[in-house]
């Protein structure tokens, strides 16, 4: 089965005493990037858990065209967090992505290669830089094939070059019938893209 789209009807989300959005729609189509902007605090990182299946909408439902009933099994997740452990090393932490996910993709000292972090490998993860630990959480999109990525201000700490790197993943993901929603504040050049605004008063 194919991926076609992610879809969010009438979604609202409470968190605490804020009620950061409702009644909306979203709708993600393979091949096009979904961009979802707005201010800190608007709920972009909320949306993104809700499209994922990790956080239960207050309101609403997110259903998968194509693809079957869980959005789980499709999808790639970057939240803020790299995921990344430090008493690992770097290939090991990849390695082990790669066999939670799935597999599929590029081999892990590829996928190293890749995100710039080639010769690397065996370097305990907690020596990592910041800009590092989010390559490496980005080469899991490589390790693995799954065609829904959900990717919570994926360019954050990253070079200019790792930036460029980053957009051409994505790019070729979409190039090859991938979906694609990010939360971001920074251009991310990932050619025709749809965005969602949030932060308006609901
Ligand atoms: N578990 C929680 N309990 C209560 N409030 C929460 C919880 N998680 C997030 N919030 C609140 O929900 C609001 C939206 O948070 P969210 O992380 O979705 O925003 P965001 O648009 O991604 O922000 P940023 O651009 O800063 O990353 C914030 O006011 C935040 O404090």
């Amino acid at each position: 089965m194919t991926v076609k789209a992610l879809v969010g009807d009438n979604l609202s989300c409470r968190r605490g005493f804020k009620l950061l959005f409702e009644g909306l729609a979203v709708s993600a189509a393979a091949g096009r990037a979904l961009v979802v902007v707005g201010p800190n605090g608007a709920g972009k990182s909320s949306l993104l858990r809700i499209l994922a299946g990790l956080l239960a909408p207050t309101a609403g439902t997110v259903r998968l065209d194509g693809g079957g009933e869980s959005v789980g099994e499709h999808l790639h997740y970057l939240g803020h967090e790299d995921a990344v452990k430090g008493a690992l090393t770097v290939a090991a932490n990849l390695a082990f992505w790669r066999t939670v996910l799935g597999g599929g993709g590029l081999e892990v000292e590829e996928a190293l290669e890749e995100v710039g972090l080639g010769g690397l490998g065996r370097l305990r993860a907690q020596v990592l830089s910041a800009g590092q630990k989010r390559r490496l959480a980005i080469a899991r999109l490589l390790v693995a094939k799954r065609p829904v990525w959900v990717l919570d201000e994926p360019t954050t700490a990253l070079d200019v070059k790792a930036q460029a790197r980053f957009a051409a993943f994505g790019r070729a993901h979409l190039a090859a019938g991938g979906l694609l929603i990010a939360a971001t504040h920074a251009p991310l050049d990932l050619g025709e893209t749809d965005e969602l605004r949030l932060g308006g008063r609901p």
